[in-house]
């Protein structure tokens, strides 16, 4: 077979659905710009066949639903030694075939191929001491407070400032929920069940978890990676849906280290955007809603009340996050699930967790609450949407703060749908997220170094402590404008 008929045996093949997989005439004519001895393709169990160039890292990919024998007869390559599971599918496939220019080499996978998952998250206090330093941390990222360029300078000293305001407020609400978050334990089990769903899955794989804002921290898990020899890469972030925020946050971290490094800005990655919209998820939180609806005494009169973590709306009106979309059409598929399982209760979304002086989505989780209150809701099935463990905005907002409320308010029938955390439909999801990733994988970004940057940024650290000074300074020296910020915040 000449490169050009086992280009043409490739374009008769099926191709992934997945919308972050390359469409099939990128792939074909990817393949076909290929150097000629640098092209091997590896088979796996979830019916992928890839031809990646060993140079690039560039991956063309495609897959067979009814396993791979199709596959395998389409490229007609004699010789091939298969193994088949119980199910009769093929899983793995050994061998190497000289087709045309071509040489192709086969395995199960890649023998010198050592993959990681790394799963991103926000990370949250372990301790009580730790409030304040998390805090910290997470008001000094300009995705979370977003000041014009010409006022980045302040982002530290403001940091400092709000996170000491905010830290005894928030302490109350952790030592409510035990005294730190569960955040942390929570995630590591999340990744032991991941990697077990990949190993059934026939996919060997070390995942890691990286924080953004406290232990263990992104950095932490991109060192690991490096001293694990991880020669390829999934990042999947733990939010359904994208936000500027949160995934686009961890991201931000995680392209800056990939440029700044040589080992890393080669290592193929591949970045799982948002996911609310894989059946998987779908299901397993209708399952979740499902579940709790029947706890109730009249389960069709329940009012599903779904609460999503809140984004300052400037966000998606100025900075084109495309959270608050992604969120309703999170919640649209959802309901289409329980639409077609029966069940056609009404529901409301709306947003919490807001901090700080400015408009944030609408309409506010509170102020809801308390209209459906008036408009003689009795009963009520909370459904946390916007993350996938436990944390101090289920346990304590929703199930101490929102329910006293929604109570007073007149809703006599109180619910809340636990977080997905380690349900096993959503780990295999998960996996199968992961498994449809690897083929896309490709270099993040060039490698740079950073002279000119140490110059800039000393600059920039004498201005910042000016003006910092200049801020703490004015905030003491008038009260007014230290209670006008202190309420803000707290
Ligand atoms: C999709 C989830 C989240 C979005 C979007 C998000 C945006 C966002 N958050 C803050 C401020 C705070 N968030 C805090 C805790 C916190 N936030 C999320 C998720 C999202 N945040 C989680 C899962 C957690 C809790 C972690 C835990 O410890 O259990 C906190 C600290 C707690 C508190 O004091 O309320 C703050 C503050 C902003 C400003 C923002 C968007 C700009
Ligand atoms: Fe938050």
């Amino acid at each position: 077979m000449d490169a050009a008929s086992s280009s043409l045996a490739l374009s008769n093949m099926k191709l992934p659905g997945s919308s972050n997989i390359l469409n099939s005439d990128h792939r074909i004519s990817m393949l076909c710009s290929l150097p000629k001895s640098c092209v091997s393709f590896c088979c796996k169990s979830s019916g992928n066949l890839q031809v990646r160039d060993k140079s690039t890292g560039l991956v063309v990919s495609c897959s067979s639903s009814n396993g791979h024998r199709d596959v395998m007869q389409g490229l007609h390559l004699p010789g091939l030694i298969e193994k088949r599971n119980r199910l009769g599918q093929a899983f793995c496939s050994v061998g190497t075939f000289t087709v045309g220019e071509f040489a192709l080499e086969s395995h199960s996978q890649a023998v010198d191929e050592k993959v990681g998952v790394l799963l991103l998250n926000l990370g949250g206090p372990e301790t009580l001491d730790d409030v304040q330093p998390f805090l910290y941390n997470l008001f000094a990222d300009p995705d979370i407070i977003r000041l014009p360029r010409l006022f980045r300078f302040l982002q530290e000293p403001l940091a400092k400032l709000i996170s000491t305001f905010r830290a005894p407020k928030s302490k109350e609400g952790y030592a409510s929920i035990g005294g730190g978050s569960p955040l942390r334990k929570i995630t590591d089990e999340q990744a032991q069940a991941l990697k077990m769903a990949l190993e059934e899955k026939n996919i060997s794989a070390n995942v890691y978890v990286g924080m953004r804002y406290w232990y263990p921290f992104t950095e932490e898990a991109i060192q690991q990676i490096k001293r694990d020899g991880i020669t390829r890469l999934v990042v999947l972030p733990l939010y359904p849906q994208y936000s500027i925020s949160t995934t686009g946050s961890s991201i931000r971290v995680l392209e800056k280290m990939f440029r700044e490094d040589a080992y890393l800005s080669t290592l193929p990655v591949s970045v799982v955007k948002s996911w609310y919209q894989r059946e998987g998820y779908i299901k397993s939180m209708a399952d979740l809603i499902q579940g709790e609806l029947k706890n109730f005494a009249n389960p069709q009169e329940v009012m599903i009340f779904f609460s999503a973590h809140g984004v300052p709306v400037s966000y998606v009106d100025n900075a084109g996050d495309p959270y608050r979309d992604e969120m309703e059409g999170c919640i649209y598929l959802i309901m289409q699930e329980l639409k077609a399982r029966g069940i056609g209760n009404e529901h409301t979304l709306a947003y919490q967790s807001r901090v700080g002086p400015v408009q944030w989505l609408k309409p506010y989780t509170d102020e809801v609450l308390v209209d459906l209150g008036k408009k003689g809701i009795k009963s009520l099935l909370a459904v946390p949407v916007s993350f996938v463990s436990e944390h101090i905005e289920t346990l304590e907002e929703i199930d101490m703060e929102y329910k006293h409320l929604a109570l007073e308010s007149g809703i006599e029938n109180w619910g809340r749908v636990p977080a997905l955390n380690c349900k096993s439909s959503f780990i295999l999801d998960l996996a199968d997220a992961v498994i449809e990733a690897l083929p896309s994988a490709t270099a993040l970004s060039p490698h740079t170094t950073s002279t000119d940057a140490d110059d800039h940024n000393l600059f920039q650290y004498a201005i910042k402590l000016l003006f910092g000074s200049v801020l703490a300074f004015t905030l003491l020296l008038s009260p007014k404008a230290f209670l006008a910020f202190r309420n803000n915040f707290l």
